[in-house]
């Protein structure tokens, strides 16, 4: 355990409510001292620190001023928001973040009163911030009360269509309502795109000085003259830009931009917005993302997502990988093909490491592109691609494909574009939790039209699935893998292109066929192994593909088995389900065949680490054995081992 920091007057506060007596420099100490003890518990947990670090101030401002729970304080991805859980109420559980049974690394409704409203996908605040205030406008009714909505967004997520698709209807509805864009330069990686480029130049440069003269709007708000400090806000009002904004055409007061990181700027604008507001407003905050903290302030990623760590000297507490990331393969076969094809290229939504696009942004810039958090517009972009002859891999992590499905379905596949959907984090991802679970691609994916879907079993068959994907132009394809380390596979120097809907057999046995769909497959073996010893060796197949399935393999398996059992790692209606209708529809069941299928449960699995999910889930190896037993009627004689 690494020592606690000293923080006296943040060892008083409980609640917000114990806040509210402090002076404006009692509450540069407490931000100080938040800023301590956010670092010092993140040391102990890992997780997301440069977010947090980087609005500690306004944390402890918007909780001064406000007063939630009865007024809504809504962070946008929610990352950045342990200061907050210390400020209130859970700073006793602060170091049981992001592990089993602990505090969410994200907002959750069911976890306090003080997170109205659950995030981790990006870009929503202004969406649910305007729903509060019309709820409270329509006399809605709370216990803890209806009072004034914030959405607390960043830079990178503003960039997301959701967000102006919020403020365009907060502007027409013109309720009282505050967005606080917090401009801290960064997203996972640098920020891209125009809108980045217009913040920047918001505070950057002489275009932007010509707004000054034209103040009117948000002064308006403001009280003239302010009584406590009227001087100094008068000073920073100078500094202010108002009017003319993006914002102000929207519909919204422009302030800003202010110095996230001075109270002094901060809690006079604040309070002044709190008395006077009476539409919808936009406080532009800069601030530094791992501020305050010299390896998160130096570090590429500005300490956006940490292991557990060393205090003072930043290093960080990583396991040694014993195996390549399924990133990194999908990265670097990526990279090797696009050597030899001049139409490969490939699209990320803000995420060019995590989906090990760097290799190829570095090699083959004016061929990979960062859209920013908009992974809408990357998949319609991607189709765009491939109707203009280009071979786009479209990289996406599972969970925010999602968003991006009606683009799927509508630009994609019903125009049959062959467009190859990377699909990273898919299953269950550990402790980022039940939102960022990669539960749903196979069966959303599937049931599509003339989609191609394959599952790697491991990371030599992730390396074919990409060369696959590459020569595959007849229309969509898209192979999944998960988060972490591969099994330690010998790996091939190159992928070779798979046969289109043909699965391997990887051991041939009697009784039950354990067909599996993805990286369950080292499950399955052990499983296989564990029934051998009881004298059942079944026989185990890879489906590799759940559509088109491999329907010869699949039937033969089932006339020469009395049991089928399929694993995957993803939600009912994906593999199994189209294995089940297969044999339906050919009327394998009036045969007699005895038939389960091992999917994700019905409910939201809470973060642990992935094993301990999938035993959650039941489909660890043992679960695999327990079910092989069940089906075929053999009584489990004590617990193996
Ligand atoms: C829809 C969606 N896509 C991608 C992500 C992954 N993601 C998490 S935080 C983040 C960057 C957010 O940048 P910003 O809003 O500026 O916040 P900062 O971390 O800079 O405080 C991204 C891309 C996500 N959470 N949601
Ligand atoms: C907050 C967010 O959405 C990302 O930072 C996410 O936590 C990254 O996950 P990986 O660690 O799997 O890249
Ligand atoms: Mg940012």
């Amino acid at each position: 355990m690494t020592s606690r920091p000293e923080t006296p007057l943040l060892d008083r506060i409980v609640t917000p409510a114990d806040m509210k007596g402090l002076s404006d420099a009692e509450l540069v100490r407490l931000a100080h001292e938040l800023r301590a003890e956010t670092i010092a518990a993140v040391s102990e947990t890992g997780g997301h620190l440069g977010a947090g670090l980087g609005v500690i101030e306004l944390t402890v401002a918007l909780h001064a001023i406000f007063e939630a729970p009865r007024d809504k304080i809504i962070w946008d991805v929610s990352h950045q928001s342990y200061p907050h859980k210390i400020l209130t109420g859970r700073r006793d559980r602060i170091r049981t973040l992001r592990q089993k049974g602990g505090l969410s690394g994200f907002t959750k409704r069911s976890e306090s009163p003080y997170d109205p409203f659950g995030a981790a996908h990006s870009s929503t605040s202004i969406s649910a911030a305007l729903g509060f205030a019309v709820a409270r406008d329509l006399g809605g009714q709370l216990p803890e009360g209806l009072g004034d909505a914030i959405a607390v967004i960043g830079d990178g997520a503003m960039s997301a269509g959701m967000a102006f698709e919020a403020m365009n209807n907060a502007g027409h509805l013109g309720k009282r309502m505050i967005v606080i864009l917090n401009d801290n330069e960064m997203s996972i990686a640098p920020p891209v795109g125009a809108l980045s480029n217009y913040l920047s130049r918001l505070y950057a440069g002489d275009p932007f000085q010509s707004f000054k003269e034209a103040a009117k709007g948000a002064v308006s708000l403001l009280p003239p003259p302010f009584q406590e400090g009227a001087k100094r806000a008068k000073e920073m009002l100078k500094g202010m830009a108002v009017g003319g904004t993006l914002f102000e055409e929207l519909g919204f007061s422009y302030l800003g931009p202010l110095d996230g990181h001075d109270m002094g700027q901060l809690l006079p604008v604040l309070r002044t917005v709190q008395a006077r507001a009476t539409g919808p407003v936009l406080i532009h905050v800069v601030t530094k993302k791992g501020k305050g903290y010299a390896p998160a302030e130096r570090a590429s990623d500005k300490g956006h997502a940490t292991a557990k760590f060393d205090v003072p000297s930043g290093k960080q507490k990583k396991a040694p990988s014993n195996a390549p990331s399924y990133t990194s393969v999908f990265g670097d076969e990526l990279v090797r093909l696009a050597a030899e094809d001049s139409r490969v290229c490939a699209v990320t939504a803000a995420m060019p490491d995590g989906t090990g696009l760097q290799l190829m942004a570095e090699r083959y810039p004016s061929r990979t592109f960062d859209v920013g958090i908009a992974e809408q517009h990357g998949v319609t972009f991607a189709a765009a691609l491939a109707a203009g002859g280009l071979r786009p891999f479209c990289a996406m992590y599972s969970t925010f494909l999602q968003r991006g499905y009606d683009q799927v379905v509508h630009d994609v596949a019903i125009q049959r574009l062959p467009v190859r959907f990377a699909i990273d984090r898919a299953g269950l991802v550990g402790a980022d939790g039940a939102t960022h679970a990669g539960s749903f691609d196979v069966a959303f994916m599937a049931n599509l039209p003339g989609m191609v879907v394959m599952a790697a079993a491991d990371e030599a068959e992730l390396k074919h699935m990409v060369a696959t994907a590459a020569a595959h132009d007849e229309g969509p394809i898209a192979f999944r893998y998960p988060r972490g380390e591969g099994v330690g596979v010998e790996m091939p120097e190159k992928g070779v292109p798979l046969e289109i809907g043909k699965g391997r057999m990887i051991q041939e046995g009697g009784r039950v066929a354990l067909l599996t769909f993805g990286a369950r497959l080292k499950e399955v073996q052990d499983a296989a192994e564990a029934l051998s010893a009881r004298g059942i060796t079944p026989t185990v197949a890879d489906a590799r593909f759940a559509k088109p399935l491999d329907r010869e393999m699949i039937l033969q398996l089932a006339a020469d088995h009395e049991a089928l059992i399929t694993i995957e790692e993803g939600a009912i209606g994906g593999f199994g389900s189209h294995v089940a209708q297969l044999l339906a529809d050919e009327g394998v069941f009036d045969k007699g065949l005895k038939f389960r299928s091992m999917v994700l449960p019905d409910t939201f699995i809470d973060q642990s680490s992935p094993a301990d999910m999938y035993a959650t889930a039941g489909l660890n190896a043992e679960d695999i054995e327990a079910k092989a037993l069940d089906v075929l009627g053999v009584e489990r004689l004590g617990k193996r081992a």
